[in-house]
């Protein structure tokens, strides 16, 4: 996981014009997290839901899904399923790559839905900077842009944030950001 998570951090960086290790040199000494989700079957499939929308606050998420499905993105208004793969792995960009890219990634609403006769078991593995290492998009990509979007912060912040007082969805960054603005202002 840890070789994949590398590569993409090589592609992502590629894609956005800065210095091709620069992110992966970034997680190397990261805090990630491994997770086994498992989702009973459900009489009322559709009165219930596996996972609830949310975006993930981690920075990338690597993700590998059974046969059985459930797995939506919102995109286009609407509810898209990502029809599972054996051989494939879903790739999901996080709040925390969000503000690496100073916005240029979005974080994606995603959600599991429950199976009315099928248990269904996913294995995400979340790709997380060390816990104090300050999250600041790269100089070289700050340099074509001329505002910053999101406050240097560290990703135990936001994990606190998102753990303790705000479930991560679409808003998080601007809502955690207030949230930083306001805690700060009070020490
Ligand atoms: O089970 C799934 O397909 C999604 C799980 C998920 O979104 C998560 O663990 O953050
Ligand atoms: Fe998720």
């Amino acid at each position: 996981m840890k070789r994949v998570s590398g590569v993409m951090m090589e592609l992502l960086a590629m894609s956005l014009g800065v210095d091709r290790l620069h992110y992966k040199k970034y997680f190397e000494d990261g805090s990630s997290i491994m997770r086994c989700n498992y989702y009973p079957s459900c009489q009322e499939p559709s009165l219930a839901l596996g996972t609830g929308p949310h975006c993930d606050p981690t920075s990338l998420t690597i993700l590998h899904q059974d046969q059985v499905g459930g797995l939506q993105v919102y995109s286009n208004n609407t509810w898209q399923t990502v029809r599972p793969r054996h051989d494939a792995l879903v790739i999901n960009i996080g709040e925390t790559f969000m503000a690496l890219s100073n916005g240029k990634y979005k974080s994606c609403l995603h959600r599991a839905t429950v199976n009315r006769y099928k248990e269904r078991r996913s294995l995400a593995f979340f790709v997380c900077p060390r816990e104090d290492k300050v999250v600041r998009p790269p100089s070289d990509l700050l340099g074509t842009q001329s505002t910053r979007m999101y406050p240097d912060f560290t990703w135990s912040d936001l994990l606190q944030f998102t753990q303790n007082h705000y479930r991560a969805d679409d808003a998080t960054l601007q809502n955690f950001t207030k949230w930083l603005l306001s805690s700060k202002s009070l020490i």
